[in-house]
C-alpha cells in the first residue's frame, strides 16, 4: 500500500466526531488496504482487568470473545505480555505453538495459515499509557516491514491522537453536562428553600412538623395533583390551601374557595356550576358558577365531607372531564382548574361507611396533606404568639412588645381545642387589654380552661426537652431518693430548665435569659458550662 493511500486513510478518521466510528473506520481501512482477513483491537474494560474484544463486525468479535476472558495478568496468552512490556510482538508459525496452553488463543489462531504472522501491537497515547492493542494476521513477507514502515507508523499515530482527543472532548462534555446537572439541582434546592423560608412568614411555625408541610406544599404546588387537606378546626387548612395556590404556576390567577358546610345542600350545586337566566323560579338573570370563576386558577372546597351524594357524583364527573353545564344551559363548558379540598372529618372512613363516594376520595387525595393539632407541636407556640403580636399591631396601629413569660407558660397549659384560630383569638384579645410599649401579662388573658392534671403542653413540651437532653430532665423530680449526687443533680435540673426555656423562646437567648431573670451574658456562660447548644 502507498503513502498516499494512508495519507487517503488518515484524513478518512479526522472527519469521524465519535470513538466507535473512529474505531469502526480504523479496523475497515485496514481490511480494505491490507490483505488480512478480520483485524481486531483489544481494549481494557473499564475496571482493567480484562481486555474486550472490538471488530468491525460483531459474530467475529463474538466468535474470539465467547467465553473467553482475556484477563491482563493471565500470562497464558501474549496479548498480556504486549501489554506489560508495551513492545510489538510478531509471532511466526512456530512460536504460536508455544501459546497454545491458552484455548482462547488456540481457537483464534487455529485457522491462521503456515505463512501467516500475528502481529500484536500496542497503541499507546502520548503519555505512553495503553490506549489498546491492534491484531493483525498478516502474510509473512508483510508482516515485519509494515510496523517499521513510517507512514504506517504516521497513519497510526493520527489515529490514536484523533482517538485521545475525542475521549477528551466526550470526558468534558461528561463532566459540563454532570456540573450544569449538579448546577440545576442546587439551583432548585435553593428555590424551593427560599419558597419555604418565604412561606415560613404566614404559615408560621418551627417544629420539625411545620417544617416538612412547607415542605410538602411547595413540593406540591410545583405539580397539578389534586390535594386533600385534613387537620382538626382551625389548624390552618385554608392557610395551606392557599399556599398550594400561591406557590404554584397558578398563583396569578383566581383562588376560588367555598366552604361546603357553609351553604344549604340545595343552593351548593347552582353556587358551583352556576346558572342561566330562568332555570329555576327566582333566577332573574344568569349567574357565573365558582367552578368557571376557577378556570385557569384554584377551586378549594372546603368541608368536602360535607357535601351531598348526588354531588359528589357531578363533581366526579367534572374531574374526569373538565367539563360541566350550568343549571339549565344548553351546553357544557370547559374550566381549567385545580381542585384543593379539606375536610376535618376521616374521608377515608366515611368512603367505606358510603357516606362519601370512594372513587371521589381517590380521585381527590392524590396527595395527601395532614395538618397535627396545635397540641401536638408545643414548640410552635411562641412563634405564633409574636407572630399574632405583630399582626394585630400592624392592623390596629399599636405597639404591644412582646408577652411575659408568664402569660406565655399560662398559654402553653391550655389544651386548644380550636387550634390556632383560638390561640389567635386569645392573643388579640390579650393584645387589646395590654398599653402600647408594656408586654402581655396574666391579668391580659382571658379566662382559659387550665387543667393542672391534663397539662398536654407541658407534656409535650417535656417530651421534646427530653429527647434533647438525653432524657435526663422531666423524671428528675420524681427520683430524688435516688439522688446520691447533689451537684450533678442541680446541674440536670438547670440544664433541663434553661433547655425548656430555649425551646419555649425557639432559641432567643435574650428572652430566655429575661424570662429567667437573668442577664443574657449569665445565660450564654451557664449554657457552655451545662454544655448546652
Ligand atoms: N401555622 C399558622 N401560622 C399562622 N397563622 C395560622 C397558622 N395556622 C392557622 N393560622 C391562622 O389561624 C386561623 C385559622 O386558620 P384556617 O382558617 O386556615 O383554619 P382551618 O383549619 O381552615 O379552619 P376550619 O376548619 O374552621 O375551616 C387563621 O387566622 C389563620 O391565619
Amino acid at each position: 500500500m502507498q503513502s498516499q493511500q494512508w495519507l487517503h486513510r488518515a484524513s478518512v478518521l479526522l472527519g469521524c466526531s465519535q470513538v466507535k466510528p473512529l474505531i469502526a473506520e480504523f479496523l475497515d481501512g485496514l481490511a480494505v488496504e491490507l490483505p488480512l482477513e478480520m483485524p481486531f483491537l483489544l481494549l481494557p474494560t473499564i475496571d482493567g482487568r480484562e481486555l474486550d474484544v472490538v471488530a468491525t463486525q460483531p459474530a467475529f468479535s463474538q466468535s474470539i470473545a465467547s467465553g473467553v476472558k482475556w484477563a491482563v495478568d493471565d500470562f497464558e496468552h501474549p496479548f498480556s505480555h504486549a501489554l506489560q512490556s508495551q513492545k510489538t510482538m510478531i509471532l511466526d508459525h512456530d512460536t504460536l505453538l508455544y501459546w497454545q496452553g491458552h484455548s482462547g488463543f488456540m481457537a483464534l489462531t487455529l485457522n491462521m495459515k503456515k505463512d501467516q504472522h500475528l502481529v500484536i501491537y500496542p497503541l499507546n497515547n502520548d503519555k505512553g499509557a495503553i490506549l489498546g492493542i491492534l491484531v493483525l494476521a498478516l502474510p509473512e513477507s508483510m508482516a515485519m516491514t509494515l510496523v517499521m514502515r513510517q507512514d504506517w507508523q504516521s497513519f497510526v499515530a493520527v489515529f490514536t491522537r484523533h482517538w485521545q482527543l475525542l475521549e477528551s472532548i466526550r470526558t468534558q462534555d461528561r463532566e459540563q453536562s454532570l456540573l450544569s446537572d449538579s448546577i440545576v439541582l442546587i439551583r432548585k434546592d435553593k428555590f424551593d428553600k427560599e419558597q419555604a423560608e418565604q412561606l415560613s412568614h404566614t404559615l408560621v411555625g418551627c417544629s420539625e412538623l411545620m417544617q416538612s408541610l412547607r415542605k410538602d406544599i411547595i413540593r406540591v404546588g410545583q405539580s397539578e395533583l389534586a390535594v386533600m387537606i385534613q387537620g382538626q378546626t382551625g389548624t390552618g387548612k385554608e392557610l395551606v390551601a392557599q399556599g398550594v395556590h400561591d406557590y404554584s404556576k397558578r398563583k396569578d390567577q383566581p383562588f376560588i374557595a367555598i366552604n361546603c358546610a357553609a351553604i344549604p345542600d340545595n343552593l351548593l350545586e347552582s353556587e358551583l356550576f352556576g346558572y342561566e337566566k330562568g332555570a329555576f323560579s327566582g333566577a332573574d338573570s344568569a349567574k357565573k358558577g365558582l367552578i368557571a370563576a376557577a378556570d385557569g386558577g384554584s377551586l378549594f372546597l372546603d368541608e368536602i365531607g360535607d357535601m351531598p351524594l348526588l354531588l359528589q357524583t357531578k363533581l366526579l364527573r367534572v374531574l374526569e372531564s373538565r367539563q360541566f353545564r350550568a343549571l339549565g344551559a344548553a351546553k357544557e363548558t370547559q374550566s381549567n382548574f385545580r381542585l384543593i379540598v379539606a375536610s376535618h372529618v376521616d374521608l377515608k372512613h366515611k368512603s367505606r361507611t358510603g357516606e362519601f363516594r370512594q372513587d371521589l376520595f381517590y380521585r381527590l387525595c392524590q396527595f395527601p396533606i395532614s395538618i397535627p393539632a396545635l397540641k401536638d407541636r408545643a414548640s410552635d407556640l411562641p412563634e405564633l404568639v409574636t407572630h399574632f403580636i405583630h399582626r394585630f399591631n400592624a392592623s390596629q396601629e399599636r405597639h404591644v412588645p412582646g408577652i411575659r413569660f408568664s402569660a406565655l407558660d399560662r398559654l402553653l397549659r391550655h389544651d386548644y381545642p380550636g387550634n390556632v384560630r383560638e390561640l389567635r383569638n386569645i392573643v388579640e384579645y390579650a393584645c387589646a387589654l395590654t398599653l402600647d410599649g408594656q408586654e402581655i401579662d396574666l391579668g391580659a388573658l382571658p379566662t382559659l380552661d387550665i387543667e393542672s392534671e391534663n397539662m398536654a403542653f407541658k407534656r409535650q413540651l417535656n417530651a421534646e426537652v427530653e429527647s434533647v437532653s438525653s432524657g435526663i430532665s422531666a423524671s428528675l423530680m420524681s427520683h430524688f431518693d435516688e439522688i446520691d449526687d447533689l451537684k450533678e443533680a442541680v446541674s440536670q435540673f438547670e440544664r433541663a430548665v434553661i433547655e425548656a426555656r430555649l425551646i419555649a423562646f425557639s432559641g432567643d437567648r435574650g428572652r430566655a435569659a429575661d424570662s429567667l431573670g437573668l442577664p443574657k451574658r449569665t445565660l450564654a456562660h451557664k449554657c457552655i458550662k451545662l454544655e448546652i447548644s
